[in-house]
């Protein structure tokens, strides 16, 4: 049987009469990588800070390495690799001597040049972390989240503030982890980050989960449908079709042979279903709030969607 490193059973967070989570439900297997995608103020964070021990909930069941985080101790702390949305640490101490003070408080922890290499600090080991750029501090936060050798790691949008290189190295960085067997709750704005490290996602919006799945399977297969673009007498034309390749070919013999202008298969990308996924959630409430008001936002499936491996 597989092993859950994280339990969620219907997760509910108030804060005064507001409420920020609701009914959220998900598991993470051991080895996994599960992303938390949604919204500002969708509840990722609040969810990650109860799972972390940071905050009470205010129901529901939760079990983090086998313990209700409410009541964990040093020794299950220890088990955590925590990377906070804002750490707000200003740096009085070098990077390698914030490295070097963290690492003594774990029992097996990572060699301290080894790490400041894997994030790509080399050049400023010795710098004082308030003089490290935006970036180049986050860097230092997900050091310190991973000295530890964590079993479970929690990356509250990690990569906030990085140039896109240092992205691509920090993914590559997240995939030695993996490959190491470390399981990974992630939050993160950049739903390509996500499409690259997760094995599995779930979508919050309002604090509940609207939809959750493997990062090729979510928005199901209707969401999926790819579409065929071309140029036709100076206009845009576009099909949505689940066989895109027999469109061309069609469109090809119907020009005698002649490929269409600037055709282009485009498959819809994780951030094209998370938003559509989103824009459903916000057009659900609205119509459970007035049902004489028409649902907003459910725009027209065809030109919602964006070209695949766009940087956005
Ligand atoms: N301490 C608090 N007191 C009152 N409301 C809070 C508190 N912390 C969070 N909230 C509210 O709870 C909701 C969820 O906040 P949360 O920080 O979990 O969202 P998030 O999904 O992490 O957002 P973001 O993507 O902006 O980080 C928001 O409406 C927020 O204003």
């Amino acid at each position: 049987m597989t092993e859950q490193v994280v339990s969620v059973r219907g997760l509910r967070k108030t804060y005064g009469p507001f409420t920020a989570v609701e009914d959220v439900s998900f598991e993470i297997a051991r080895g996994e990588t599960y992303a938390l995608l949604g919204p500002n103020g969708a509840g990722k964070s609040t969810t990650i800070e109860i799972l972390e021990g940071y905050r009470d909930r205010t129901s529901g069941e939760v079990n983090v390495l086998g313990t209700d985080p409410q009541r964990g101790g040093l020794p299950w702390k220890a088990r955590l690799g925590i990377v906070l949305q804002s750490t707000g640490e200003s740096g009085n101490a070098t990077v390698r001597e914030q490295l070097k003070h963290f690492a003594g408080f774990y029992p097996h922890p990572r060699d301290v040049d080894e790490l400041i290499a894997a994030v790509g600090l080399e050049a400023k080991a010795g710098t004082m972390i308030r003089k490290l750029s935006g970036g180049q501090r986050r860097r230092v936060d997900v050091a310190l989240g991973i000295v530890g050798r964590p079993e479970l790691l929690f990356l509250d949008e990690p990569t906030t503030g990085f140039d896109p290189e240092a992205r691509r190295s920090f993914w590559q960085l997240i995939r030695s982890l993996q490959a190491d067997g470390t399981s990974i709750l992630l939050t993160t704005h950049y739903l390509d980050e996500a499409a690259q490290l997760a094995h599995r996602v779930g979508v919050i919006a309002a604090g509940r989960i609207v939809e959750q799945g493997a990062v090729d399977a979510i928005g199901g297969a209707d969401a999926r449908v790819p579409i065929v673009r071309w140029r036709e007498g100076g206009e845009v034309r576009e099909v949505r079709t689940p066989e895109p390749a027999t469109h061309v070919a069609r469109l090809v013999a119907a020009a005698d042979g002649v490929e269409p202008d600037g055709v282009e298969i485009l498959r819809p990308s994780l951030e094209d279903i998370y938003l559509q996924l989103v824009a459903d959630a916000a057009a659900t409430a609205t119509a459970a709030a007035s049902a004489t008001t028409p649902p907003a936002g459910a725009g027209d499936p065809v030109t919602d969607i964006h070209p695949i491996g766009a940087d956005r």
